[in-house]
């Protein structure tokens, strides 16, 4: 049989082309925004969902890729735009959403490093900076947010898979996203940051072993999603705050997001518990992008309940 598009992994050439197709096909639904470009010059397109009414709403930021094996992360952004634009109107879950919110999506927010990972390493995470001091490669883009930078949990050494890089937003992959975040600080009030693998559906703090003063409002959530998981798909998902429930990562963009005030912010770690782990492979992308589309509704018809 034949599978769909969606169930199935793309390289970076085609992914920008189905951002341009859908993005045309569904013009009524879809803005494609130009927020900067990587190391290497590739661009870091922002696809803008939003329902009828073109009045500015409060807005859910939701960026994949940022850590290049992680490949169902991608197929996440992709899968839950068409899901979106095929479904508003029909669903009334994501009808309410967009009618009460827009989503800013970004596919890849480290286009090099996934390209690489096609091509020369499969486990490749980082982006691609050159170091002028040093033969290593790459800044851990998870690391290089302004909250908590460089401290325990990160690396200062350039061939580390968490390398924090020469200074906060040093990477322009991370100050594209912190410039446009800081841009509509305003409207957005759910920040999404999705990655794999370990099922995890993880809040503020990663950064230090502190509690956020909504914490529980944070857990209850969270919860809630990993229920409706476990009910509709019978899968397990562990929730928490990072640094407590996962393990201490500073200089994150969730942290760095709730910091500048979005009281909601989340990262996903998808599919799957380590028995492919980063290599999950294309016949389980539809079961992986289900479960956490059902977390991403839950929690933004929660956040929009909170109003
Ligand atoms: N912002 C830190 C959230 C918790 C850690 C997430 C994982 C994803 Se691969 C990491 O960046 O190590
Ligand atoms: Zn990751
Ligand atoms: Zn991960």
């Amino acid at each position: 049989s034949s599978t769909s598009y969606y169930e199935r992994y793309h390289p970076l050439e085609d992914i920008y082309h189905w951002i341009n197709k859908t993005s045309r096909e569904y013009s009524e639904r879809l803005q494609v925004i130009l927020i900067g470009s990587s190391v290497e010059k590739q661009p870091l397109f922002v696809l803008k969902l939003s329902g009828k009414g073109h009045q500015p709403k409060k807005a859910i930021w939701m960026d994949c890729g940022i850590h290049a094996r992680e490949w169902i992360s991608p197929a996440f952004c992709m899968w839950f735009v068409q899901y979106s634009v095929m479904f508003y109107n029909q669903h009334s879950d994501i009808t309410e959403i967009l009618d009460k919110m827009d989503i800013y999506v970004l596919p890849v927010m480290n286009p090099d490093g996934y390209k690489y990972s096609w091509i020369e390493n499969r486990m490749w995470r980082k982006n691609r900076s050159r170091n002028v001091d040093n033969a290593c490669v790459g800044t851990d883009l998870n690391r290089n947010f302004d909250a908590n930078w460089c401290t325990k949990g990160s690396s200062d050494n350039p061939c580390d898979e968490t390398y924090c890089g020469r200074f906060p937003e040093s990477e322009p992959e991370a100050a594209a996203v912190s410039n446009f975040i800081r841009s509509r600080k305003d409207l957005v009030k759910l920040y999404l940051s999705i990655h794999s693998y370990s099922q995890m559906l993880i809040f503020p703090y990663s950064c230090s072993y502190q509690e956020v003063p909504n914490h529980q409002e944070l857990y209850e959530i969270a919860r809630e999603a990993a229920m409706k998981i476990k009910i509709h798909y019978k899968n397990n998902y562990k929730f928490g705050a990072g640094a407590k429930s996962f393990y201490l990562a500073p200089g994150g963009s969730d942290d760095w997001a709730y910091n500048l005030g979005i009281d909601y912010s989340f990262t996903f770690e998808l599919q799957d518990n380590g028995r492919y782990g980063f290599l999950l492979p294309p016949s389980h992308i539809s079961k992986a992008c289900s479960e956490a589309l059902t977390a991403v509704k839950s929690i933004a018809l929660s956040v929009i309940k909170k109003r």
